[in-house]
């Protein structure tokens, strides 16, 4: 729920009916602002752990922290301007969450589809969110969600649904800059595109034009600088950017995208790890990286 929806009847059904751990995704500069620090985390999920912080309560008007009126007025406190550190006590009962700045499109997490959805509605940026358990105090599954969000009156969705979506509505990346390339194949035009995400540099060489309906050879390309610049034979990236770019050529137009996310994403460093573990030339360094248990 946005926070701004939040009131002492809302903390109450779902506290009654979800009955899970009730939270707060909120931005990092809004933590920041009301000095609520991250809690150390050891043994959790290294792939997506949650990003517990320090538990808060508002200290005005408030007795225990736990009732439904006083966690929904620490809530509208959180997001409240007027608020300062000095207004909340710490340890208290309601967990802020940090979000992950880009979202569900970085971390597809509940934390950040929560805020992702304020957004998009144009509400503040802060939510709260509760797991759903069953009667018998099993964690409730999606058919035991159906019932739920039929008894309740709730819609159900998924993070990616909400992942597509933004996907399809939102530019993720800035056009920058364009010039002509002479190459030794002939002369491209390339574009440098800024990403909203990674704020990466990448790059589209285009030859020829089309329009609209037409089918366009296209290589995206994933940034190799052993392969592509120094001909390292642990893979054939540069081989393939070397034909992708005679073949378009060739066709007379054509496109490539060149995304600056060295070894799929894992870094140039990482990737210069993986090689010791792995032995020999030929491609499947790929497979090598992720077999060493490289984050990709
Ligand atoms: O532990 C939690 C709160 O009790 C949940 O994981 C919470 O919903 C945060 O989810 P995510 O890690 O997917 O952002």
């Amino acid at each position: 729920m946005p926070a701004e929806c939040v009131t002492a009847d809302a903390v109450n059904f779902m506290v009654t009916h979800a009955r899970g751990q009730l939270c707060m995704p909120m931005t990092s500069e809004r933590l920041a602002e009301l000095e609520i620090p991250m809690l150390p985390s050891r043994n959790t999920d290294a792939a997506m752990p949650t990003a517990f912080t320090m538990p808060v309560d508002y200290a005005i008007n408030t007795s225990t922290g736990i009732s439904a009126h006083d966690r929904a007025l620490t809530v509208q406190a959180l997001i409240d301007p007027a608020s300062s550190p000095g207004d909340f006590i710490q340890p208290g009962h309601l967990f802020p969450l940090r979000y992950q700045p880009g979202g569900v499109l970085v971390r597809p997490g509940h934390t950040e589809a929560i805020i992702d959805l304020c957004r998009l509605a144009g509400m503040y940026p802060a939510g709260v969110v509760c797991e759903i358990m069953n009667a018998d105090g099993s964690m409730a599954r999606m058919p035991d969600l159906e019932l739920f969000a039929a008894k309740h009156d709730l819609k159900i969705f998924s993070i990616a649904q909400l992942i597509a979506h933004r996907r399809i509505t939102e530019t993720l990346i800035t056009r920058v800059a364009e010039a002509n390339l002479p190459t030794k194949y002939g002369v491209a035009r390339i574009i440098g595109y800024r990403g909203s995400i990674d704020e990466g540099e990448h790059a589209a060489l285009v030859v020829g034009e089309w329009k609209n309906g037409d089918e366009v050879m296209v290589r995206v390309h994933s940034e190799c600088l052993t392969g592509d610049a120094f001909g390292s034979l642990k893979c054939d990236c540069g081989e393939q950017l070397d034909m992708a770019m005679r073949m378009i050529f060739e066709n007379g137009s054509g496109a490539l995208v060149y995304l600056r996310q060295e070894g799929r994403g894992i870094g140039l460093h990482n990737k210069i790890k993986a090689f010791v573990r792995s032995t020999g030339a030929g491609p499947g360094h790929y497979r090598s990286q992720c077999c060493a248990g490289v984050p990709a």
